[in-house]
Order: C-alpha cells, then sequence, then structure tokens
C-alpha cells in the first residue's frame, strides 16, 4: 500500500476538523501544507511569497492540542521517511509554518498558489483529490503542477487501475507556452497531453464536481440539455477534472456555485494552466479568461467553464442562454 493511501485511510478514522465556513480540514490538509512550503523553502532560492488555503487559527484554539500533536507526529515520520530533508519540527515550528501561506498573492512579482488537498471531501470520502500547486508571475500562471493520488493514470475509463493495464496515480504539469504532461507519481517518463478534439457536443461528455452543494446540478443539467449532450454528468471531485479534461477524459468541465459563493485562486490555478497548456480554453460564464491578479479571490462572473476550442462557441451560447432561463424563471417567483 502506498503512503498516501496508509494516511488516507488514517485520516478517515481520525478527527476530521470543521472550519469557520463549515468546511472539513484534516490533518493531511495542514500536513500536506507545511510539506510544500518546506520544500518550496529548501528549493526556492531566497524568500518567497506562497498564497495558500489553510491557516493556523483553528490549531490555536483550546482543545486543538490533541490534532495538533497528530499533525507534528504526521509531518515529522514523513520527513523521516522520505529522507530528503534532515529537520524536525516541534508543536511552534508547525503552526508558523502552516502561516507560511498566508501571502495575499496580487498583480506584481512571483506568488506560489497552494490547495494542500484540494477535495477535502472526496479526500475522506476514499474517492478523488488533489494536491494543486502553481506559480504566479506579473498576475499569470505561469507554471502548475496537479498531483491526484487516486486517479487512474491513463484515463477515468480505467477505474480500477491494475485490473485493466492502468496504474493508480497521476501527476499533471504544466509550463506557460510549453504544453502539459502527465506522469506517475512513482516517476514513469513525462507524456505531452492534449484536451480531446470532439467537435460535435453530442459525443461530448461533461465533468462537475461531485457535491451539489459546490455547483448547481440543475443549471448543468440544462446547459448540456441544450448543447445536445447525451452523456451523463461525470461527477468527480477536485482539479482531478481539470486533469481528466486536458487529457481528453471528456471534453467538458462546468462549475456553477451556488449564489455568495467566491472562488478562491488556489482551487484554479494549477488546474487552469494544465488544461490551457494542453490545448483547452478556461473561461467564466461570460467568457472572460480567469484573472488570477487581483488577490486570494477570483473575482468573476457567475461560473467557470472549460472545453476544447471547437466546442467553446456553442457552449458559452448554451450557458448564457441557461442562466437567461434560470434568471428568468427566479424572476416570476
Ligand atoms: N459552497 C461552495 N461552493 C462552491 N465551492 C465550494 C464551496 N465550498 C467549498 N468549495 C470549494 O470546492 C472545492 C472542491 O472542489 P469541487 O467542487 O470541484 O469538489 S467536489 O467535486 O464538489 O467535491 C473545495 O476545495 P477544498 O476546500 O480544497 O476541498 C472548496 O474550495
Ligand atoms: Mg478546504
Ligand atoms: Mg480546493
Ligand atoms: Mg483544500
Amino acid at each position: 500500500m502506498g503512503e498516501e493511501e496508509t494516511v488516507q485511510q488514517n485520516i478517515v478514522h481520525s478527527g476530521i476538523q470543521s472550519k469557520a465556513d463549515k468546511s472539513p480540514v484534516t490533518v493531511a490538509d495542514y500536513g500536506s501544507q507545511i510539506l510544500v512550503s518546506l520544500a518550496l523553502m529548501m528549493e526556492v532560492s531566497g524568500p518567497f511569497s506562497l498564497v495558500a488555503e489553510e491557516d493556523s487559527e483553528e490549531l490555536r484554539k483550546d482543545g486543538a492540542e490533541e490534532i495538533l500533536e497528530e499533525i507534528t507526529d504526521l509531518v515529522n515520520e514523513t520527513l523521516v521517511d522520505d529522507g530528503s530533508y534532515s529537520m524536525s519540527f516541534s508543536k511552534e515550528g508547525i503552526l508558523s509554518a502552516i502561516d507560511n501561506g498566508k501571502s495575499e498573492g496580487g498583480p506584481t512579482g512571483q506568488h506560489w498558489v497552494l490547495d494542500p488537498i484540494d477535495g477535502t471531501k472526496g479526500f475522506v470520502r476514499g474517492d478523488q483529490y488533489a494536491i494543486a500547486l502553481a506559480l504566479l508571475d506579473e498576475g499569470k500562471v505561469v507554471l502548475g503542477v496537479l498531483a491526484c493520488p487516486n486517479l487512474p493514470l491513463s484515463s477515468i475509463s480505467n477505474p480500477n487501475g491494475s485490473s485493466s493495464g492502468d496504474r493508480i496515480g497521476a501527476l499533471f504539469s504544466a509550463t506557460i507556452g510549453c504544453g502539459a504532461e502527465v506522469e506517475s507519481l512513482d516517476g514513469s517518463p513525462p507524456q505531452k497531453i492534449s484536451v480531446c478534439s470532439i467537435d460535435n457536443p453530442v459525443n461530448a461528455s461533461f465533468f462537475e464536481s461531485y457535491e451539489s452543494a459546490h455547483s448547481m446540478h440543475d443549471l448543468t443539467s440544462s446547459i448540456a440539455e441544450k448543447l445536445g449532450v447525451q452523456a451523463p454528468p461525470v461527477r468527480i471531485d477536485s482539479q482531478a477534472k481539470y486533469g481528466a479534461l486536458a487529457r481528453g477524459d471528456g471534453a467538458i468541465y462546468l462549475r456553477f456555485p451556488h449564489k455568495g459563493y467566491r472562488e478562491k485562486i488556489w482551487d484554479h490555478a494549477a488546474g487552469s494552466i494544465v488544461v490551457t497548456e494542453a490545448g483547452g480554453i478556461v473561461t467564466d460564464a461570460a467568457g472572460n479568461n480567469l484573472d488570477f491578479s487581483q488577490g486570494r479571490f477570483l473575482d468573476l462572473d457567475t461560473g467557470i467553464i472549460a472545453t476544447n476550442t471547437q466546442l467553446m462557441p456553442s457552449l458559452l451560447k448554451a450557458v448564457q442562454d441557461a442562466i437567461k432561463e434560470k434568471n428568468h424563471a427566479a424572476s416570476l417567483l
């Protein structure tokens, strides 16, 4: 059994914390943030700016001693097992390492952007999740890495991995102007990937959030109907959807959070460059490119859509028609 799987199984049996916004966080989210931030500190020369999802607030509260101890043990054991860096963390060191990720980002300079576990709900369920790291330079994503430990290496149509000859675990990466690649988590040679070339929506399938609380499944179903998509939605957690889209496992990604939700840059930075470097397009519901230069949040119009160049014009029209219809129906209530 791989180390990621052991951590995943242990966590399902240990405490899952709830943050102020009621979303879940586990020792793995904190542990991953500390390890990636440590790797950046060791590998990037000089000081760096990190915009990351987690902070230490919950861990500094009374009653959090046990989980802080669990995180400290997990991180120190992982460092020993891995052997890349000979160091260990105190509890205070753990808290301050998590808070290395408090940068506000912005339009100038370079900023690393990290979602230490994207799709925490999927992780806890034993389904898809991703570790997503990107680099912003002058407000633009220039590098993205997306590790998906539970995703089949070749295609989601091989869900049982080894029984179908496909390995489990995929690492997507993309550098601006250089294309996108996938490799196994244990280091197979990288393979170039590209989005599918489907140009008739009748043959297209679409990805969306597993959680209906994260994206309006009724709206996406009306968009799919307008386009003439026949296949049922493919619901998987996290930015694994961007990775799967980038290598042509499906043709379209639709994401429409409920009213009032503000998207965070770490939920889309790595995934979006993997898709665009694989030849796809990622926009908001108005057809605008995503703007990563405005700080920790993405300010955008209503939703996020991604597909290939052939399907984008008809997808955008279907999205705008479906939104108009939904708004009209709401105005009649
Ligand atoms: N209410 C609401 N609406 C929309 N989005 C939300 C909401 N709450 C959380 N999130 C963010 O969704 C991230 C998980 O991504 P997905 O929606 O693709 O995953 S899922 O398929 O629904 O599990 C998830 O990322 P992680 O927190 O890293 O898991 C959140 O940033
Ligand atoms: Mg979260
Ligand atoms: Mg996330
Ligand atoms: Mg997360």
